[in-house]
């Protein structure tokens, strides 16, 4: 502690002694003055009543300080200093006085006892020596003997040197006392604003001392607890144990305990106190155990939070089923679930922490993995790496497992960056989830998506994506990109004779064998139904022999569950060019191609030309318009005359449609015809021919009776040959139109009658029992089997025009007429030759035995109205 002083003066210590003192020595000496006076009528000389009246005034001056100015003015140093000199020089004056005799000495020894108690102590040795000196120059002057004044001059050093001693030691007991107040007033202050409590119990734990706090922290106030006999009352769980410590201490000098207990606040709730206690029975200041006791409940309760926040946490990790860890900015795993844990072999968070991703995958390798430990490590570290760089989250990676073990598994990972209160990155957190079952079904959904479930090839979408890529890569890199378009041929026929189940066994069987013969590297699509697609990068040249392979491969025979069918496909076959900007163009040509492969005969393959393509526009655009034809009656009817070889009669008509398109004009049926073969439209198309010739051949027969078994012929595709409700269709014609059924004809063509002979042969026995004639259209230009030929129940051949017409030109035609000519005869059939157009056709051919002729020779198609003339009239053609 600095101490005030004030310079000079021995401070304030002795300045209570000093005051008194200094009264005392003023008082007394005035009064020894005045009684000596008194006592022996002395008379003052001018210097004695000086004095005297000096020393009246010192004692004025004492008293005044004594009861009123006890400030510094008059313990100034300098003023002390006057004072001593003039208190001295006063009582020299008086001692020079004839009537004070040894008056000195005594009263100087008093001056130099009492200054030096409030003088600096060199001050006061300086003082005392000047007091000693003046007082032996007096009694030297006064002559007293060295014997009467050595003993004074003695006195007056010591009593002044006690003087400086005693000053010295009340100045440090001042100081010390002021300390010790400082102190106490500090630890007061800091035992009263303290939130701690700080206590001192005796050895019996009785308290002594308490501060404020206590009242705030457990609500009694201290002198409750000083003074009365209350206790805090402590909580069961911890009195024990508390208790237990609180007699160690007392026990054990020097000790000390910390413990952390609970305590009954005065208004019933439970406080949290953390206690340390000091055993200072030792110190005699203290003497007794002192405690620093701090509220804790907050810290409890935080604690408790966060330990059921911590519990909570953990059980949220280790319940979910992904696996969730903590990595370091070292890449050193610090947290981890029990499913991460599992995962990697490890038993506890404690194991696995401090290890890193290279340590895993040290210990997951296998020596049948694909990639090394290190590579799995590196590419890990990498991901964590630019989360802790970037601070950017990598969400949602999907991969496969790395490991052998878990190839076939997927995980998604998400990784995040975990940041301190700062923002610095501190590490990542990683979550990774088990994944693949859903990817499976993913992958699955998406394998669906693109792929045919019947025949599991790659479909239409699948197609289409692999297209654009080829289409690029096959310009990048200038190679051949080719398309091969096939198209089954009369495979409804399959599905309507056998089955639909059937023909999806032919479907998948054909897909086999397309696929088997095919390089791996050629890609085979479904394109939809009964169409194939194959891409390949073969040339035009390479492309036909694939195709050659694919139909020869098809048309195997097929048998399934003792069925056995034959297959053909029509193939297009089209090369990418510079033309072809989207994949839907390369498709259109090679459909093109494909639909030219029908109309010229199927089971063949045909290379795409431009040509093609503006007839396979148009194609596409009569097609669109044909299939409102029939409800806008764009359709007619013409009858071409049968004639008798044999007499120039008439014996019948062929009925032949027309179609009058207000877009395209007068259109033969050699043009629509295949059209509507192709779209389906030749099915309600034939059934109406059908019902105009039934209906106008029975309003014939009623109105000539005469006319007799004049027959009218329809053409019947094989598509409606086929269709499941052909049959019923037509016995409802002829019933409802009351036409005589055997002079109603139905004419099929060779090539398809051959397509499904077997179902061919059924459905016309069907129409036979109808009592319809059947007629064989086109004869020769098919492959009949003879075999097949035999069991048709037709009652007519007719030999198509082409042969006629070689009749007077061709040796190899006129040798077929003849051979049909004989076959007919040996099945019994009637002949009819189209195409008649000379006189001398119709020589060679009444030669041969043919028995009727139809051809422009004798009459082009006829209108209704003609047709009808000519059977009215019995018109006879000249046959010679
Ligand atoms: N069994 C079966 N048949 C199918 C499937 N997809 C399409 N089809 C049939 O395939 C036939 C396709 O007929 P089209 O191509 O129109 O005609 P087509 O009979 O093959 O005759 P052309 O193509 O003119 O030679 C239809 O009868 C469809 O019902 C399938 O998945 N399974």
């Amino acid at each position: 502690m600095k101490e005030t002083r004030l310079s000079g003066v021995n401070a304030v210590a002795g300045s209570d002694i000093f005051r008194t003192a200094s009264l005392l020595l003023y008082a007394t000496l005035v009064f020894h003055v005045v009684l000596l006076i008194y006592a022996r009528h002395l008379n003052l000389s001018s210097t004695g009543v000086l004095a005297a009246t000096i020393l009246s005034a010192l004692l004025f001056t004492a008293f005044v300080r004594y009861f009123w100015l006890r400030t510094s003015l008059l313990l100034n140093a300098k003023f002390l200093l006057c004072e001593a000199g003039i208190a001295t020089f006063a009582i020299a004056t008086l001692s020079t006085q004839n009537a004070m005799p040894a008056l000195p000495m005594p009263w100087l020894i008093a001056i130099a006892g009492v200054f030096p108690l409030v003088l600096h102590s060199r001050i006061g040795i300086v003082v005392i020596a000047a007091v000693a000196f003046i007082g032996h120059s007096i009694n030297v002057r006064l002559g007293v003997t060295i014997s009467d004044w050595l003993p004074e001059f003695f006195a007056t050093i010591c009593i002044g040197w006690l003087a400086l001693l005693l000053a010295k030691t009340l100045n440090i007991n001042r100081i010390a006392l002021s300390q010790a107040r400082t102190n106490d007033r500090r630890f007061n202050a800091i035992a009263r604003v303290t939130r701690h409590i700080f206590i001192i119990t005796d050895a019996d734990y009785q308290i002594k001392f308490a501060n404020p706090a206590l009242q705030d922290v457990i609500g009694y106030d201290q002198e409750e607890i000083l003074y009365g006999s209350l206790q805090p009352i402590l909580h069961p769980e911890d009195e024990e144990e508390h208790k237990n410590k609180l007699r160690y201490l007392r026990n054990t000098p020097h000790a000390s305990i910390f413990s952390r207990h609970r305590t009954q606040h005065r208004d019933g709730h439970w406080v949290w106190l953390e206690t340390r206690g000091y055993n200072m029975l030792h110190d005699s200041a203290i003497n007794g155990l002192v405690f620093s006791i701090e509220d804790i409940t907050l810290r409890k309760d935080a604690e408790l939070k966060l330990q059921e926040e911590t519990t909570l946490l953990r059980a949220v990790l280790d319940l979910n089923p992904s696996m969730i860890y903590v990595k370091d900015r070292e890449g050193r795993f610090t947290i981890s679930n029990q499913v991460f844990q599992k995962r990697f072999g490890y038993s506890s968070e404690d194991e696995l922490r401090g290890k890193t991703v290279y340590d895993i995958c040290m210990k997951m390798a296998n020596e049948e993995d694909e990639f090394t430990s290190q590579q799995i490590a590196d590419e890990i570290q990498q991901q964590d790496l630019q989360v802790m760089e970037t601070g950017i989250p990598l969400q949602d990676i999907e991969m496969p497992g790395f490991w052998h073990s878990d190839m076939h598994c997927w995980f998604h990972t998400s990784k995040y960056p975990l940041r301190d209160a700062k923002g610095a990155t501190i590490g990542i957190l990683g979550v990774t989830r088990d994944i693949t079952k859903r990817k499976t079904t993913e992958l699955q959904i998406e394998y669906q998506a693109l792929h045919d479930i019947l025949t599991d090839l790659p479909n239409r979408r699948y197609l289409v994506n692999t297209l654009v890529s080829a289409m690029e890569i096959s310009r990048q890199r200038q190679s051949s990109l080719t398309m091969l378009f096939c198209d089954l041929d009369f495979f409804k026929s399959v599905n309507d004779t056998h089955g639909h189940d059937f023909g999806d066994k032919c479907l998948i069987e054909i897909c086999k064998r397309v696929v088997d013969a095919l390089p791996p590297t050629d890609f085979v699509a479904r394109f939809g139904g009964n169409e194939f697609v194959i891409l390949t990068n073969s040339s035009l040249a390479e492309a036909s022999v694939k195709a050659n392979a694919i139909m020869q491969a098809v048309s195997e025979p097929l048998i399934f569950d003792s069925i056995a069918v034959k297959i053909q496909t029509s193939i297009g076959i089209a090369q990418l060019s510079p033309d072809h900007q989207v994949p839907a163009d390369l498709i259109r040509d090679a459909d093109a191609a494909m639909y030219q492969a029908k109309e010229r005969g199927r089971n063949r393959a045909e290379i795409y030309d431009a040509a093609l393509q503006s007839k396979s526009a148009k194609h596409a655009r009569m097609d669109v318009a044909l299939r409102f034809a029939l409800e806008r009656n764009e359709l007619s009817v013409a009858y071409q005359p049968k004639v008798s070889l044999a007499d120039g009669s008439v014996k019948g008509f062929e009925l032949l449609l027309r179609w009058n398109s207000p877009e395209y004009g007068l259109i033969s049926p050699n043009e629509f015809i295949p059209i509507a073969e192709t779209s389906g439209m030749v099915v309600p198309i034939g059934m109406w021919a059908m019902e105009q010739a039934c209906k106008q051949l029975a309003a014939w027969q009623v109105t000539y009776p005469a006319m007799g078994n004049v027959t009218v012929a329809v053409n019947v595709s094989m598509r409606q040959l086929l269709h499941t409700s052909f049959f019923t269709q037509v016995r409802d014609i002829l019933n409802n139109s009351g036409v005589i059924p055997h002079t109603i004809e139905l004419e099929i063509t060779e090539t398809s009658a051959m397509a499904n002979p077997l179902q061919t042969i059924e459905t016309l026995s069907m129409l036979k029992r109808l009592g319809l004639r059947l007629a064989l259209d086109d004869f020769g230009t098919g492959y009949s089997s003879l075999a097949y030929l035999q069991k048709l129940p037709i009652d007519i051949l007719k030999i198509d025009k082409a042969f006629v017409h070689g009749l007077d030109t061709k040796q190899s035609d006129r040798e077929i007429i003849r051979l049909v000519m004989a076959l007919a005869q040996t099945l019994n059939l009637q002949t009819v030759a189209e195409g008649v157009e000379t006189a001398a056709h119709i020589r060679e051919l009444k030669k041969m035995g043919c028995n009727l002729g139809q051809g422009f020779l004798f009459s082009p198609p006829l209108s209704v109205e003609q047709a009808e003339t000519l059977i009215c009239s019995s018109h006879r053609f000249p046959i010679d």
